[in-house]
């Protein structure tokens, strides 16, 4: 049987005004991981932004918490294969994943970053959901699809955020949906709706902070 993945509704006031809150509290920066034994204990609800190297993980951070610096202050080159930890106040972490589909990266490098992610992806328990970012202009790649059978593999619920909507027109985002809702029949951990965003409008924001808050 076909998933149909719908789009996210928008939250009802109260819960949006609600999640607005959370968001608009403290956020702090509070480490760069390089390694399993360099995680925070798992002592509350993470979520993490996966994507591809430049889909917009910084940027939706920033757009989530209003705050433009925070995601691109811990993430400067040659600091890219770190798991970046952000608090939102004390309720959860927001976890910033390095970008994937390094074609230059040497091999090594990519061997030790993939070994990371799946240690991270398959041994966190408190991590409720992934947020797996897919540029709207590219839709889903066969990179993404690596991420999401590892995801599938480790019983990692997903949802699918895509980005820079701003970017294209409607004909071409509708294209891009469907081609998303095709992509996502294959796995199994696929949270059955999709997030429409644009971190230099606003677009879905809103949204996305009340499914974090919902999770938390
Ligand atoms: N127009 C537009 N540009 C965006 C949007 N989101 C991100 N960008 C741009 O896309 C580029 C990459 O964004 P980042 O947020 O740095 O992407 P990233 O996924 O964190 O990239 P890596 O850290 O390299 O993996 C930047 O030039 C952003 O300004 C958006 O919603 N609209
Ligand atoms: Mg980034």
């Amino acid at each position: 049987m076909k998933v149909a993945f719908p789009l996210a509704p928008e939250p009802e006031a109260e819960i949006a005004e609600a999640a607005r809150l959370l968001f608009a509290g403290p956020v702090d920066f509070l480490k760069g991981v390089v390694a399993m034994d360099g995680l925070p204990p798992a002592d509350r609800p993470e979520v993490c932004f996966a994507g591809r190297s430049n889909a917009g993980k910084s940027s939706l951070i920033n757009a989530l918490t209003g705050r433009k610096g925070l995601a691109r202050a811990s993430n400067t080159p040659g600091r890219t294969q770190e798991i970046n930890y952000f608090e939102l106040g004390e309720r959860a972490y927001l976890v910033d994943l390095p970008g994937y589909g390094f074609a230059k990266a040497p091999v090594a490098v990519v061997a030790k970053w993939q070994a990371l992610l799946k240690n991270y992806l398959a041994g966190r328990p408190t991590l409720r959901r992934a947020f797996t970012l897919i540029d709207s202009r590219h839709g889903v790649k066969d990179v993404d699809h690596e991420i999401m059978r590892l995801l599938d593999r480790s019983a990692v619920p997903f949802q699918v955020v895509l980005t820079k909507a701003d970017k294209i027109g409607s004909q071409a985002m509708a294209d891009t949906v469907e081609q998303v809702r095709e992509a996502l029949q294959k796995h199994p951990a696929a949270y059955p709706e999709l997030v429409i965003t644009s971190s230099e409008k606003g677009q879905g924001i809103a949204t996305l902070r009340a499914i974090i808050a919902s999770l938390g």
